[in-house]
């Protein structure tokens, strides 16, 4: 999983040197600017939403997958837009787990 993403960010970033915007999606985000990114995100965001609402109620969570994947994606441009990357995410995310694994052990020795 993480591969996938670091995979990702490598071509996110080739993207923003590239001059052939007709034929990158990416690069015509990065062309475009920040507004345009964050516009992105926040419709993929709402989007993902609404398909959480209808999987709750279909039972059926295929759509909302495809709309997560969309919000992860944008994100990933935009961090990237801003000089960061999936990495620094995970690795906050990694911090956040050892410490509450911390806190754990510690509730649990009492
Ligand atoms: N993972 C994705 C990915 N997910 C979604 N999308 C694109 O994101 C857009 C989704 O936006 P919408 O659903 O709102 O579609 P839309 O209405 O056509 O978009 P807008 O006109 O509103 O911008 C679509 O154009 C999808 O093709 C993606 N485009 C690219 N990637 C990855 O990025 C890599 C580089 O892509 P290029 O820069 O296009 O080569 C690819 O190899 C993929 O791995």
């Amino acid at each position: 999983m993480s591969d996938v993403l670091q995979q990702l960010d490598a071509v996110l970033e080739s993207r923003k040197n590239s001059s052939d915007a007709t034929q990158s999606y990416v690069a015509s985000l990065h062309s475009k600017g920040l507004n345009k990114i964050l516009e992105k995100v926040g419709e993929e965001a709402t989007e993902t939403i609404l398909a959480a609402k209808d999987a709750q109620s279909s039972g059926e969570n295929g759509d909302l997958i495809g709309e997560t994947a969309d919000l992860w994606f944008h994100s990933l441009v935009m961090l990237s837009h801003l000089g960061a990357d999936s990495q620094d995410v995970v690795r906050e995310l990694g911090r956040r787990f050892g410490l509450s694994g911390l806190e754990e052990k510690a509730a649990r020795s009492k």
